[in-house]
């Protein structure tokens, strides 16, 4: 078979499949690969008999990217996988080119298969595969959603169950269960992972109810090693998948099976949850991945930078880029990444590949102009007042107790960060304190941030707040 030439025969096949053999070592091309039979290609989809729906599943899962790779490298044009028993005619289960979605699960016995006799199968999500611990840039604000992920993907006795982590949008909670399951794997190649978004554990489980294969459903939610569950706020007010949900996760929680839970707010915050599956959620260790630090964004900003280094060579980032953006973009990850991607990509089509501090100044104007909007004194002052439920007269006034000194704080700090008023300025307009008063404030919130989830929070709402006035 030639590049360029869609078509494959039993003879190209052959072809592919000693190029497979290389990829895929002896034993599981003999055990796996060597057993698939070529039917046809049409239409991309590339068809097999197989001896048994366990082979075809079995392939399905964890080669099926892999023989994909190879049948195109060779030209074949193929969009995915088919598997047949026996006579062509039968019902092809399909494979969506999702092997690492799969249950980990790595054991041909019967009993560890996934795949129940009516031919059932599950799988999850596919796993990202930059999304490691080591790809992971740890700060004060995740450190301890990321020790607590580390030592779940230890394995061994189950010490937090479940472990449920939370945290605002694109601050890493995806990237820290996907570095569980894939560490979880490496360590135990036979343990059965299954990872999932909410929203997919409902999909499955209404049409297992669909298809009246819940008895199926059950046994394999119920025979997986550690079952992880992402955006599990998706099932709230969703009566009878939360119904199922509460029961899988009992059975597996007797069986001292690992279950890992991710939400964008604390179980009991989320609204339209089950009391008695809040309880559950919350049996475990539940920690929270604060918003970041400016140290935590600059340190993500250098690794991705040298990440981005290969993508585009010849790109440089001239000095105070990073930190310019670090400070001006704090929102989330996500945004920073794409940020950064923005500069690179802006790098590569100007001559000299340097992308300076005014480059980056057009380059991300729309992103900064959001975190530019500037907001009076008096705006900050009337909301932080009505976010603390307090009186702007007690927030500027002489009183020292914490419900007032806080806010006061908070309120000075943001004054600092969305006006150009100096310290004296903002001491005047905070009751005639002392600019000394002011720094001091300024730094107690930093501080904070960094390490009390609370001040944190109301700091980020606070600014989205201001940014939107
Ligand atoms: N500490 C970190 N180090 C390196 N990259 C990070 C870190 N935190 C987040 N990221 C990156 O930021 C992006 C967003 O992270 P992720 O998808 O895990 O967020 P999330 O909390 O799951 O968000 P959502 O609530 O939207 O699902 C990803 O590309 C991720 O790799």
């Amino acid at each position: 078979m030639q590049k360029g030439d869609r078509r494959m025969t039993r003879d190209s096949w052959g072809i592919v499949k000693q190029d497979l053999k290389l990829k895929v070592g002896h034993n599981n091309f003999v055990t796996w690969i060597e057993p698939l039979e070529f039917g046809s290609l049409d239409d991309g989809i590339l068809t097999f008999r197989v001896p048994s729906m366990f082979i075809g599943n079995w392939v399905s899962r964890y080669f099926c990217d892999q023989i994909i790779d190879e049948a195109n490298a060779r030209g074949a044009g193929v969009r995915r996988l088919a598997f047949v028993v026996g006579e062509p005619a039968n019902r092809p289960v399909p494979c969506n080119g999702e092997p690492d979605a799969a249950p980990a699960d790595k054991a041909p016995a019967p009993a560890r298969t996934a795949a129940p006799a009516s031919g059932m199968t599950i799988t999850g999500a596919r796993l990202n595969e930059n999304y490691t611990f080591d790809a992971f840039v740890v700060g004060k604000p995740n450190e301890l959603a990321y020790s607590a992920a580390r030592r779940v993907a230890e394995g061994g006795p189950v010490t937090f169950n479940p472990l449920f982590l939370y945290g605002g949008v694109g601050l890493g909670k995806t990237h820290l269960m996907n570095a569980i399951a894939w560490e979880l794997r490496a360590r135990d190649p036979g343990a059965r992972v299954l990872y999932m978004s909410a929203e997919q554990f409902m999909y499955r489980f209404v049409q297992a109810l669909r298809d009246r294969q819940m008895i199926d459903f059950k046994q394999i939610f119920r025979s997986v090693d550690v079952l992880m569950v992402d955006d599990v706020q998706f099932i709230a007010g969703k009566d009878s998948t939360q119904e199922e949900f509460f029961h899988t996760f009992n059975a597996l929680i007797e069986q001292g099976k690992q279950i890992i839970i991710s939400a964008d707010t604390a179980p009991g915050e989320i609204s339209g949850l089950e009391r008695r599956v809040v309880s559950r959620l919350q049996s475990g260790l539940v920690v929270d991945l604060h918003p970041t630090s400016y140290e935590l964004r600059l340190g993500i900003l250098q690794r991705k930078v040298e990440q981005f280094r290969d993508q585009f060579a010849g790109v440089r980032i001239g000095e105070g880029v990073l930190e310019m953006v670090a400070h001006r973009i704090t929102s989330n990850v996500r945004e920073l990444e794409g940020a950064l991607m923005r500069l690179f990509a802006f790098g590569s089509l100007i001559d000299r590949g340097e992308v300076d501090q005014e480059a980056t100044r057009e380059c991300l104007s729309d992103l900064m102009r959001t975190y530019d909007r500037r907001a009076s004194i008096d705006e900050i002052q009337r909301k932080v007042a009505d976010h603390y439920n307090i009186r702007i007269s007690d927030l500027v006034g002489p009183k020292r107790t914490r419900i007032y000194s806080r806010p006061r704080q908070v309120a000075m700090f943001l004054a600092k960060e969305f006006t150009d008023r100096s310290l004296p300025e903002i001491g005047r307009r905070f009751g005639g304190r002392d600019h000394t008063t002011i720094l001091h404030g300024i730094r107690a919130i930093a501080k904070l941030c960094d390490t009390d989830s609370q001040t944190a929070e109301d700091v980020d709402m606070l600014r989205r707040v201001l940014r939107d006035i």
